[in-house]
């Protein structure tokens, strides 16, 4: 199975459970591993046969800004059904992460796994 990767991207949204995060946009990192066949963009050089990386950053980084989440888990829930119906990804691997939401540890978050992964049943 191949992956395009997108590693550490960082978005401004409304994020937060309590009172004082309803009222400010704070920072998440998102890592993300999307299956797909490189093979046929590889033999054509072809950006239209493969996932457009830079199209689904712009993608994530709008769904952000249109929401306001109160948990991490419904931001990774909700994406990664957006991902899967507009791009057609198979299966993904999502990480969000919150940084400084616990002052003791660097980040706090969730990891998800959604789809069927290609050649496995
Ligand atoms: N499992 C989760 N636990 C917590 C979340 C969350 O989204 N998922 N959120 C918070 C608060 O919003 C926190 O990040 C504020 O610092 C607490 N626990």
């Amino acid at each position: 199975m191949d992956l395009v990767l997108i590693e550490s991207l960082a978005v401004d949204t409304v994020i937060g459970v309590y009172d004082w995060e309803r009222n400010i946009t704070q920072r998440l990192v998102l890592d993300l591993e999307l299956a797909t066949d490189i093979r046929p963009a590889a033999a054509d050089d072809d950006i239209a046969q493969t996932l457009d990386y830079a199209a689904i950053s712009e993608r994530i980084q709008t769904f952000a800004a249109a929401h306001d989440f109160a948990l991490v888990e419904t931001f990774a829930e909700r994406l990664a059904a957006t991902l899967h119906e507009e791009f057609g990804i198979a299966w993904l691997r999502l990480v969000v992460r919150k940084p400084g939401a616990v002052a003791a540890a660097a980040a706090v978050g969730v990891s998800i796994e959604r789809g069927v992964r290609p050649g496995v049943s």
